[in-house]
């Protein structure tokens, strides 16, 4: 059973300069798309629950179906990861139910939607490192606020993204307060705010350097060189599948995501997770509805479910590839087990390195 950590997994990706896409998952579909393209470029794994896939989907079946991609695929090593936990209770609850990484999102309070203090994010997420790092769990925390510097609003989400108008300040991480943050919290790995949203629609028009802000990815990674960093709402939202959606009978309007170069420089300046959930989704969108509208006789899921998984396992292969984690998989070695990461915490071996 190749389960890794996500801590693992980014000491890795560190140590060899890349970084590894974070793809959301739901359902059978995208495990297998995910998986089909991690195996075909000898990729390391992420796969990631929200809490809208936990509803969707149910708990148990979520778990089994990262359970079934790690028996299947027993040569990659999947980190199976809790994507924006609203509270330790949430974390406990996915720590029990075996996931080897989980994200503590205290940026807002545990509604999901209200700007919380610096005060509760460093209690809630050094309460959560404390215990996930006992299970040999490993912990993402968040510091400042998704959401458009074009806008000020968070992105479209289910159930989580702050409410209202929010200034830069909550909307941009500030690098001493990162380097404080990492330091109370012994969190893992760090999601920054530089710009990016949850969605499809993250900018108007293709980002400049004003509203996607690479360089302040640049000051954070120079001021804590060995903390891992975070990019959430890194879709690229795909002008090829955007069109094939709208052409298809789909309405959606002109937007632009996070370009791929883009991430590729925040990769060489300290990122190692990147997180994609609207791109397979739109992939899956277009080839489902180019399917259907031009095979009118189908009514067997299957077909267009194969189409769908084709598409999103062609992004998935991509990213792997641009993001430099193609032939990392088979290079990692040795998977620690849950027990021998607890060993490691407790020894004080993988402490944050903060000056
Ligand atoms: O950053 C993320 C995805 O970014 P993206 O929209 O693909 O640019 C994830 O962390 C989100 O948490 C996820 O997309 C939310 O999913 P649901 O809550 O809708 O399931």
């Amino acid at each position: 059973m190749a389960l890794i950590t996500l801590r693992q997994l980014l000491d890795h990706a560190a140590e060899h300069g890349y970084g590894l896409p974070a793809f959301n998952v739901n359902n059978m579909e995208q495990i297998h798309a995910i998986m089909q393209a991690a195996d075909a470029v000898d990729s390391p794994v992420i796969l990631q629950g929200s809490a809208g896939a936990r509803s969707y989907a149910g708990e148990p079946f979520l778990r089994h179906l990262i359970a079934a991609a790690i028996e299947m695929y027993p040569h990659i090593p999947i980190c199976m990861h809790q994507d924006h936990g609203a509270s330790p209770g949430v974390c406990m609850r996915s720590i029990q139910s075996g996931f080897s990484s989980v994200m503590m999102d205290g940026s807002l309070l545990e509604d999901g939607k209200t700007p919380a203090s610096y005060e509760y994010n460093v209690r809630v997420t050094r309460q959560v490192a404390d215990i996930a790092h006992a299970c040999g769990v490993s912990v993402e925390g968040e510091l400042g606020c998704l959401g458009s510097l074009e806008t000020g609003k968070a992105g479209e989400e289910d159930g989580h993204g702050a409410e209202g108008e929010l200034d830069h300040s909550m909307l941009l991480t500030d690098p001493d307060e990162a380097a404080d943050f990492v330091q109370k919290t012994q969190v893992d790995a760090l999601a920054i705010a530089i710009g990016t949203s949850h969605g499809a629609y993250k900018f108007t028009q293709k980002p400049t350097g004003k509203v996607l802000r690479i360089d302040r990815v640049k000051e954070i990674h120079a001021r804590i060189p060995n903390v891992h960093l975070v990019m959430h709402g890194s879709s690229s939202v795909p002008e090829d599948w955007l069109a094939i959606i709208n052409s298809y009978g789909g309405d959606m309007g002109t937007t632009y995501g996070v370009p791929v170069e883009e991430i590729v420089e925040g990769i060489k300046h300290g990122v190692r997770k990147v997180n994609i959930d609207t791109d397979l989704r739109m992939a899956a969108t277009g080839a489902i509805r180019k399917h259907l509208a031009e095979d009118r006789k189908n009514f067997d899921p299957r077909k267009f479910l194969k189409e769908a998984t084709k598409a999103m396992s062609g992004i998935c292969k991509a990213r792997y590839e641009a993001f430099g984690s193609a032939g990392m998989a088979s290079k990692i070695g040795k998977v620690y087990s849950l027990e021998q990461m607890a060993k490691r915490y407790e020894k004080g071996e993988l402490a944050p390195r903060v000056s």
